[in-house]
């Protein structure tokens, strides 16, 4: 149950499709709490257009100002005319790492009345634990000798075991919840200094959760089944990059990542957690204003489950459910996704 009266709504549209979904989102946030708390929201121009104007990305005193908040709402960061992971490190990341957020929830549900690319989807419903601070994505790494035929470049992946265990009793305690089923999905076979640590904490956080059944897939094998057999999955806990790649595998599989919301959670609640759709901000389509907004307006959903809202998040599903039902398969424009969705409320 919810216990403030005023909440504190920073608002990123950030670029591209994150521009025309965003609104519609952030209606079916204030419709949806209409009445049962004061949601205050404040804007931040963050993103492309910024950067190519002044050359900020996210600047310190904005970045304080996000922290007060009592959650975030994000679009999407990225824009072909910025080179690539200026702003979605400068600025994505930096969020996400800036904010701990360690917990980065990722749930797959293949909606009545979406269409799977799959022949026989079966009841898909499982939830992606991904760590979101560490591995692959630190920016641990750098790359000698560039720009000459003997250029060698390097990424390093940080698993520590603090940041394995908390994740991990993350998706335990998750699993509890649900069908109390745990997959830890790595590459222990090749990459044996971290998978084999990941293995060792689930081993050892699983004895707190003795009710949890829980096995391993190496990742290339769980793409596999990810396409074959999804339903055998309740909860897959495994790392940044990979937690990345499935998480829009199984995107695809639910009927595109237009479906597919997130959260990046501070479990702590040290600082604010921020909900996103999984996709990113679609170049090939942005300004085209047809953009699927279900995904981020699913994401307002788990922002309200976060804040307590459990009741208004239920509503905004059930909108979705309902609207998929009964207009999934037109052609529709984002605003009119979202103006469906919000007459439902
Ligand atoms: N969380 C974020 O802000 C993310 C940002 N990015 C950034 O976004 C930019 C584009 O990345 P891409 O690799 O093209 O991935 P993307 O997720 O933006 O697009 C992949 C494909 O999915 C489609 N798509 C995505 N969202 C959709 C929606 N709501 N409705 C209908 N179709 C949708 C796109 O049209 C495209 O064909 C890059 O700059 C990338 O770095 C990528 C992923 C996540
Ligand atoms: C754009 C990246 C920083 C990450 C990404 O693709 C994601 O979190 O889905
Ligand atoms: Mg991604």
């Amino acid at each position: 149950m919810a216990e403030k009266k005023t909440y504190n709504i920073a608002v990123i549209p950030g670029d591209g499709i994150g521009k025309e979904i965003t609104p519609e989102a952030q209606a079916v946030l204030e419709k949806a709490t209409e009445g049962v708390a004061e949601f205050n929201y404040t804007d931040f121009d963050l993103g492309a257009e910024r950067y190519l104007s002044d050359g900020t990305i996210l600047p310190d005193e904005d970045l304080e100002l996000i922290k007060k908040q009592d959650a975030i709402l994000l679009g999407a960061v990225g824009d072909p005319r910025v080179k690539a992971g200026i702003l979605e490190r400068g600025l994505l990341l930096k969020l996400r790492f800036a904010l701990d957020q360690y917990i980065n929830l990722r749930p797959s549900k293949l909606y009545k009345g979406v269409t799977s690319p799959l022949a026989n989807p079966g009841d898909i419903d499982f939830v992606v634990v991904r760590e979101g601070t560490e591995g692959l994505y630190c920016g641990a790494g750098g790359a000698v000798r560039r720009n000459t035929p003997n250029e060698v470049a390097t990424e390093v992946s940080i698993n520590t075991w603090f940041g394995a265990e908390r994740v991990a009793r993350y998706a335990f305690q998750l699993a509890m919840k649900r069908k109390k089923h745990v997959t830890l999905v790595h590459k222990k076979n090749v990459l044996t200094n971290a998978g084999d640590m990941w293995q060792r904490v689930v081993d050892k956080v699983a004895q707190e959760f003795p009710e949890v059944e829980h096995d391993y897939l190496h990742v290339d094998a769980a793409t596999i089944f990810i396409v074959t057999d999804p339903s055998r999955f309740d909860v897959i806990l495994t790392d940044n990059l990979f937690g990345d790649i499935l998480t829009d595998e199984a995107g695809a599989v639910v009927g595109g990542v237009g479906y597919s919301a997130s959260g990046n959670i501070n479990a702590s609640n040290e600082y604010p957690s921020m909900f996103e759709p999984i996709h990113g901000s679609a170049p090939d389509i942005a300004g085209k204003g047809i953009a699927n907004p279900t995904a981020a307006i699913l994401s307002t959903a788990m922002l309200l489950r976060h804040l307590g809202f459990d009741e208004q998040a239920e509503r905004i599903d059930a909108a979705v459910q309902a609207d998929i039902l009964e207009k999934g398969s037109t052609q529709r424009t984002t605003h009119e996704v979202g103006q469906d969705i919000l007459a439902r409320l």
